[in-house]
């Protein structure tokens, strides 16, 4: 279309869209007559009243008035140009319901079969009703363009908030991606992937919230491609963005589950914190195979300042098994959720977190064999996981109901271990003891320490990379007489003896089986602990990765041991004290547990006050080369003791310091803490 020349062309194009009033024509039009412009000073008039938009007196101007009527939708401004299309905001004239509508590019949708998919597509999408995802409202054609209209959000996309300004804050960007996670885990609870989650399809609003944009979209590459292969390049077929993508997604496309999303929100979060993608340069191909074969994003190593523990949750997030993520989108809204600026008052943090996902802990044997085997829910094969989310919670009440009428109690205890799902993992959990625990996220850390650490022992090498796979919690403090007491009884510990009401100070004086004992009878105790979850002592690998928290030096606080209150061990980080220095000398017996300051895990004690059983038997160095999920040597004689006491030198209070005491062993500078783990 050619541009209008004329007053008059201006005016006729003005009056075939429809857009003014009969009265504002009128108005126009008489003002016209007496003032003469021309074309130019009709479109700053018209500007001045504000009875258009600035798009549309423009389009006008250009002669391409009949463009901006789509359907029933009248558009009234361009709010961008993707991949697939542009994006206006919108009108619906009849309704008058302000949408914001995709016209999707023609050779998106060249094949009739591609458009039924996407008709069907957006159907489903729009079945959605989640505060975190932006609604669909419709599908349709119009002159040939497809379009979809949505739900309009005054906002800005996060690609455009992080160019505009930077890298954002930590609890600005965890909290976008809690949302997000949120609203991702209601498509994921309706069968639903998104495939393309990136900074610009998330979009967040001016009043804060969130939203996940695109749902169902990501069809029209993979369909494209597959339905016109000659025309689309390899790199088309895969992706429209290949710096977010999970590994398995650039493998095989069609297959992925909601866990290429967790992925692909994980790379996301990167990107809000660093400003940068993960794996910057080189071409999409190379991009793509960073994903497959480089280490996950390391936030540490581009944001020394940020906090190991998030660190973790992003490396757990962005692991290249997805076996070995967080199984839903919503476990990494719990997993967020301690990054999150606090809730407003009145609310609860979790109010906002939906119920947990279906995942059972019981399971058939896949082998074939009848007999109930247990499956942590993070771990439970994608089959499996499938296989429950399809069957309901109808099916569920129904079998529980035959369960119950023809095995009576028994099959409904069967039914609820079976059925019900625990919720996913939160931050902290406090048991029926009063025992605060912290929950760890899996990762990778080196363990042992470096032949250049001072103090170093012979039995802490050679130094290499272990994996934890799993998420566990582990006591924030060494248990105490009061939670032994509880459980057991009695406290063996010479605190308990010596000072009245020593209820808070660590238990000790206490053997290996002792404190294994004590774990059995707490798993027995707990019942609001997670189903197919048991108390234990900790692997020595998990004491370690715990007391580290992301940190390599030889102290979690650094390769000073710092003075902290109530702690008695050496301040100074010498080796041995000198006897004359009273900051130094120990007063004979620990402190009250909890005094130190928390390491980034909000681990208390670690480094000292007592030592530490742990659940491996002892060996003098560990097995070359990288291992996963380490438990020490199959036997042996003695355990594994780590952490200093009040009174060792600094030098076995640091992360890597171990030692091997016979299980009988009763020092009153020996206790223990525990962890919450799944029974593997
Ligand atoms: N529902 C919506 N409400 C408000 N703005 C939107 C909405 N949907 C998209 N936008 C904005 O429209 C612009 C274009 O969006 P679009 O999704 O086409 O682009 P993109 O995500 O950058 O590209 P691609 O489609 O290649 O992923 C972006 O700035 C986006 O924030």
């Amino acid at each position: 279309m050619a541009p209008v020349t004329s007053t008059t062309d201006f005016l006729n194009a003005l009056a075939a869209t429809g857009f003014l009033t009969d009265t504002q024509l009128a108005a126009l039009k008489g003002w016209a007559q007496i003032q003469r412009p021309d074309a130019n000073t009709i479109a700053i008039e018209l500007n001045k009243r504000g009875w258009l938009t600035g798009y549309q007196i423009k389009e006008i101007y250009r002669g391409r008035g009949p463009g901006l009527s789509i359907g029933p939708y009248r558009v009234a401004d361009l709010l961008g140009e993707g991949a697939m299309g542009r994006v206006f905001r919108a009108t619906h004239m009849r309704l008058g319901r302000e949408v914001a509508l995709k016209v999707i590019r023609r050779d998106k949708l060249a094949n009739p079969l591609t458009v039924r998919r996407f008709q069907q597509e957006i159907r489903a999408v729009a079945q959605l009703s989640h505060p975190n995802v932006v609604m669909a409202f419709d599908a349709d054609e119009a002159n040939g363009d497809h379009f979809l209209a949505m739900e309009f959000v005054d906002g800005t996309d996060l690609t455009k908030l992080v160019r505009e300004r930077g890298p954002m804050p930590i609890p600005v960007a965890c909290d976008y991606i809690r949302q997000a996670a949120l609203g991702l885990h209601h498509a994921y609870e309706r069968g639903m992937v998104h495939r393309d989650v990136k900074p610009s399809n998330i979009i967040a609003a001016k009043t804060g919230q969130v939203k996940v944009l695109d749902l169902g979209l990501a069809m029209l590459n993979t369909a494209t491609a597959s339905e016109s292969s000659t025309r689309v390049t390899q790199e088309g077929f895969v992706l429209g963005t290949p710096d977010f993508l999970a590994p398995e997604q650039a493998q095989n496309p069609q297959q992925v589950d909601t866990r290429a999303d967790v992925y692909a929100l994980g790379t996301t979060l990167f990107y809000l914190l660093t400003g940068q993608t993960p794996y910057e340069g080189g071409n999409s191909t190379e991009k793509l195979l960073k994903h497959i074969t480089d280490p996950p994003p390391q936030l540490l190593a581009r944001m020394p300042t940020a906090p190991p523990q998030l660190d973790a949750i992003i490396q757990w997030m962005t692991a290249k098994d997805p076996r070995h993520r967080p199984q839903t989108p919503v476990e990494v809204a719990h997993a967020l959720l301690p990054f999150c600026p606090p809730p407003p008052p009145g609310t609860h943090p979790h109010q906002a977190l939906p119920p947990a996902p279906v995942a059972p802990v019981f399971a058939l044997d896949p082998k074939g064999s009848s007999h109930l085997f247990m499956l942590p829910a993070s771990e439970a094969p994608a089959r499996i996981r499938e296989r429950s989310r399809k069957s309901g919670s109808l099916t569920g009440w129904l079998v529980g109901l035959v369960a119950l009428v023809t095995f009576g109690v028994g099959g409904y205890v069967v039914y609820r271990l079976a059925f019900l799902a625990d919720p996913p993992p939160t931050a902290e959990y406090t048991n029926p003891l009063g025992m605060k625990l912290v929950l760890v996220p899996p990762g990778k850390f080196l363990m042992g320490s470096p032949d250049s650490e001072r103090g170093r022992g012979f039995d802490e090498g050679p130094v290499g990379e272990v994996t934890l796979e799993n998420a566990y919690y582990i006591g924030a403090t060494e248990v105490t007489n009061g939670q032994f007491q509880q459980l057991m009884g009695k406290s063996p510990a010479r605190t308990a003896v010596r000072i009245r009401g020593a209820t808070d100070y660590p238990v000790e004086t206490v053997t290996w089986a002792e404190a294994v004992e004590f774990c059995k009878k707490l798993t027995e105790r707990d019942r609001t602990k997670r189903r197919g979850w048991a108390y234990r002592l900790p692997t020595e690998a998990e004491w370690e990765y715990a007391c580290r928290a992301g940190t390599t030096t030889a102290y979690p606080s650094g390769d000073q041991l710092l003075p902290a209150q109530g702690e008695t061990f050496d301040p100074l980080g010498k080796d041995d004290p000198p006897p004359d220095d009273p900051n130094a000398k120990s007063p004979g017996q620990p402190s009250k547990v909890g005094q130190a300051k928390a390491n980034a895990f909000n681990l208390l004690d670690c480094p000292g006050n007592v030592a530490e059983w742990c659940s491996d038997f002892y060996a003098r160095s560990y097995p070359a080369g990288p291992r996963v999920n380490p438990t020490g040597p199959a036997t042996g004689d003695v355990r594994a003791v780590r952490g200093g006491a009040f009174d060792s030198p600094a030098a076995r209070c640091r992360s890597a310091a171990r030692a091997g005491h016979p299980p009988d062993t009763r020092e009153p500078s020996i206790g223990f803490r525990v962890v919450l783990a799944p029974v593997p």
